[in-house]
């Protein structure tokens, strides 16, 4: 395997290219997939491998220029796509999505719980709508997909596959994500409960949990702490950043017939950097100071 010519450790190797599969083609045929999310970054990357592998997708988010243009790229890659406009804190709209994706393709197979909301901010200046918003979008609207999906799942008497993308800060906190934090921790605790809830009636539950997989969709907020922070290739245990692509294939696995047996897990992608401790502890930096902002004031 071709690793960096450097003369200190070369971190861990690249990834294949773009359109490489570890499954067999057309291990999705037949498939309804749908991405919460998936018109961007890595809800995009997650339905284009679910594409590749043959399943029809259902991308359902708010805004829908976004969805449009990607609708149009993920179906250059086969399947059929249908693009819903869904604020996914809304159920009632929730419930209408999966009646559109109803009778488009048939009720989804997989819910993929990608979409999410963020913005780095000292928990002292944050106004309760801002902490609102980062929940509602995180945690309830997860719940809101993810109930709909089984109920349905239920009453048809058929099988399905829930991911809920998280964050590693969901075990270990995220000091000036405290809101994004807490809602995933909140969705990690979904995977748990429901994936024994619902294992009886053959729905699996699993999360998946991306370490830093910059993309060029990213918010400017996220994006300019990324810059502000150097937190790059250097930064990782792995040496490396992690490709969008890397995700998407490990979704396509937890959902595949191979991962059957596989639920109530939540799978790390990430090259162990939330397992990152050093011998000698960093010197502590205030969340305020590292946003580069002045003391507080009432
Ligand atoms: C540790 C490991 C490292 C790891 C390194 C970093 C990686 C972290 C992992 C990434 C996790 C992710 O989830 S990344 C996913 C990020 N993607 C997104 O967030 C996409 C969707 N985002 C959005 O739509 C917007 O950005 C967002 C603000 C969240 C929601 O928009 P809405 O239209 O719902 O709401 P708005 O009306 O604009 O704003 C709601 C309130 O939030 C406040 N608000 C908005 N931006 C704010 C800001 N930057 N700072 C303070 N407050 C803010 C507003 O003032 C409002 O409060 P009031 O003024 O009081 O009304
Ligand atoms: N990129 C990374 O390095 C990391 C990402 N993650 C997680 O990965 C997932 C994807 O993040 P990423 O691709 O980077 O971010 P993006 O900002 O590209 O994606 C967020 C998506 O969620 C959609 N969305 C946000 N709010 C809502 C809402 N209320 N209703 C419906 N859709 C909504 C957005 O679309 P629209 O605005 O059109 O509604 C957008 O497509 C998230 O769960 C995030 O927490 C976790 C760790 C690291």
């Amino acid at each position: 395997m071709p690793r960096r010519a450097v003369d200190g450790p070369p971190g861990l190797p690249s990834p294949p290219p773009p359109g490489a599969s570890a499954l067999p083609p057309g291990t999705f045929a037949g498939t309804v997939v749908l991405v919460t999310g998936g018109g961007t970054g890595l809800g995009k990357a997650v339905a284009a491998e679910f594409a590749r592998l043959g399943a029809d997708l259902v991308i359902a988010s708010r805004k829908e220029d976004r969805l449009a243009a990607a609708r149009d790229e993920l179906a250059a890659l086969g399947g059929r796509v249908t693009a819903a406009a869904c604020d996914i804190r809304d159920p009632l709209r929730v419930a209408e999505v999966f009646d559109a994706a109803e009778e488009a393709h048939g009720l989804p197979d997989v819910l993929v719980n990608n979409a999410a909301a963020n913005f780095p901010v000292p928990s002292e200046d944050m106004s309760p709508n801002a902490w609102r918003s980062v929940v509602d979008a995180t945690l309830n609207g997860t719940f809101y997909m993810t109930r709909e999906f089984g109920r349905r799942h239920l009453a048809a008497r058929t099988p399905g596959s829930v991911i809920n993308v998280g964050a590693s800060y969901a075990w270990t906190g995220g000091p000036g994500f405290a809101h994004s934090a807490a809602a995933k921790a909140g969705v990690k605790s979904l995977v748990e409960s429901l994936a024994v809830e619902w294992g009886p009636y053959g729905i699996q539950v699993n999360g998946l949990v991306p370490g830093l997989m910059p993309h060029d969709d990213m918010t400017e907020d996220i994006r300019g702490n990324l810059d502000r922070a150097h937190d790059k290739d250097a930064r990782q245990p792995a040496l490396r950043v992690g490709r969008p692509r890397e995700l998407g294939w490990a979704a396509t696995f937890l959902a595949s017939p191979y991962a059957r047996f596989i639920t109530g897990h939540t799978l790390v992608v990430d090259g162990a950097n939330w397992q990152r401790r050093a011998l000698v502890s960093p010197p502590v930096v205030t969340v305020r100071e590292q946003l580069g902002r002045g003391p507080f004031a009432e």
